[in-house]
């Protein structure tokens, strides 16, 4: 997959081209990530990106010329048909579904705002979709544009080592994660449940899936609203809440 970045700040985006699992992924080239700064592409002895809202009011806004001709550079470097996609508390929330989507892409155009946001007819001519990672407002959409990236490149084939864990990511099977130990056995006087020490893969996976469930219905049972379980998962969860209460 080809990402095409447009931010005035391409040196933040080391945090995921050069560590860990999307560092591994970029430097197998699985994902490729490149940068057009809109900075580049003014006229202007100050090299202006910025210009003062119509209307009055706090802070700067995005011009439109120097953000469109840095788009028309990422659509360059990625030659493909790309979507662009705005980053903004303003998006439509990003979820574990539409990380699996936009890894279908061949390429996509992650365009980061800064100051107090954009021209309006930026977004209406140019961006295909505007995200949001969450109810909350950032100093820029850099942030927002790595946990994209973050997100979609695990979905990749090839990423994860083993290719379960792709499948097993909570909110795969749309459920939180459940509790993970590793050594040592016993740690503050709390030991491993001894299920995990069994041996008995059938029972592990029972045993995940119902931790996994009890979790999602005390911490955010909007996941599980509209979410149909499986005979398995209701006997599971009933199970949990038993015990719980016992
Ligand atoms: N939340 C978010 N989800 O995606 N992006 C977010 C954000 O808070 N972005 C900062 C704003 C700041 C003004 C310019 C445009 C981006």
């Amino acid at each position: 997959m080809q990402i095409a970045v447009v931010s005035l700040f391409p040196e933040m985006f080391d945090a995921v081209t050069a560590y860990g699992v999307t560092g591994r992924a970029v430097k197998l080239g699985l994902v490729r990530v490149s940068h057009s700064n809109p900075r580049d592409f003014t006229v202007d002895k100050h090299r202006t990106v910025d210009d003062r809202p119509y209307g009055g009011g706090p802070g700067m806004l995005m011009k439109i010329d120097p953000l469109r001709q840095a788009i028309a550079a990422a659509k360059e470097q990625v030659r493909a048909q790309a979507r662009v996609v705005y980053l903004s508390p303003q998006g439509q929330r990003f979820d574990h579904r539409k990380a699996v989507e936009m890894a279908q892409e061949e390429a996509l155009i992650l365009v980061a705002g800064r100051y107090e946001g954009v021209d309006e007819r930026l977004i209406e001519t140019e961006v295909d979709e505007e995200l949001s990672i969450g109810d909350y407002v950032l100093s820029g959409g850099e942030l927002a544009a790595m946990v994209v990236i973050d997100a979609v490149t695990r979905q990749l084939p090839g990423v994860l080592g083993h290719g379960a864990s792709a499948e097993e990511d909570s909110y795969v099977n749309g459920l939180l994660d459940c509790p993970h130990y590793t050594r040592p056995e016993a740690f503050a006087g709390r030991v491993v449940p001894d299920v995990l020490l069994s041996g008995d893969h059938e029972k592990i996976r029972r045993w995940r899936l119902k931790q996994a469930l009890g979790r999602t219905y005390e911490r955010r049972p909007d996941l599980l609203q509209g979410r149909v379980m499986t005979p398995e998962e209701q006997e599971l969860l009933a199970d949990y809440l038993s015990e719980k209460a016992a």
